[in-house]
């Protein structure tokens, strides 16, 4: 199985933008983390900034919205082009339709949960989606440590995706490193959201090559 890195440019140095995500091609995408400050208590970036962007980047798009009133905002970043957008579940009035909206746009369809959020409620909707994002800290911060209580519902996300038709990205997006890589890994992620163990290193392309081969040893 295939695994994909997706550095979050959170950690990135917000003055050099375009030659951050220059400093990521060797990536599968860019995750790039809008957030509003109602939905988490961080603030960072909007369309405008995402749009701009998305034209310089060298890689494709992985937009996670932590941001309320998904329904509205969502469908504008597939219409500018990004090729995966991620809303949360606790944040969508609508999700079926909502997934249903950014595939037609021509996006990947992608649905998050905060750690506390069981994934159990929204196995009936996985062949609407392209991607379940399991968060792996509370959203809002770089930096934080990953959390092992998250572990097991990765694991009855992964049996699920496997009982069924759908084909689906497991991702998951927080405190990920070249140790804690490893754990989910093993319990069924196949796509990992890192921010400052790839921007916080010396050579960005090595770590991404670092946590690639990680969280090979377990595929
Ligand atoms: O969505 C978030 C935080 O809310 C993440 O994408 C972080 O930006 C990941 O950063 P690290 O935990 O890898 O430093």
């Amino acid at each position: 199985m295939s695994c994909h890195i997706n550095p979050s440019i959170l950690s990135a140095d917000f003055a050099n933008l375009a030659s951050e995500l220059n400093a990521i091609k060797t990536a599968d995408a860019a995750h790039i983390d809008v957030m509003d400050n109602h939905f988490v208590p961080n603030l960072t970036w909007g369309l405008p900034v995402v749009k701009r962007l998305k034209e310089v980047s060298p890689i494709p798009f992985d937009v996670h919205l932590m941001i309320e009133d998904a329904d509205r905002w969502a469908p504008e970043y597939a219409e500018i082009g990004c090729e995966s957008v991620t809303f949360h579940a606790e944040a969508a009035i609508a999700p079926i339709k909502l997934a249903r909206t950014l595939r037609e746009s021509g996006a990947r369809a992608g649905m998050a949960l905060r750690p506390a959020t069981a994934v159990e409620p929204y196995l009936d909707m996985l062949s609407e989606l392209d991607m379940l994002l399991i968060m792996t800290v509370e959203p809002g911060f770089g930096g934080q440590k990953f959390l092992d209580v998250t572990l097991p519902k990765i694991r009855r996300a992964a049996q699920a995706i496997q009982g069924s038709d759908a084909k689906l990205t497991l991702q998951v997006d927080g405190g990920i490193t070249e140790e804690t890589i490893v754990r989910a890994a093993e319990a069924g992620a196949d796509c990992f959201v890192a921010g400052s163990s790839v921007y916080g290193a010396d050579d960005p392309a090595a770590a991404i090559e670092g946590l690639r081969r990680a969280a090979g040893h377990k595929h």
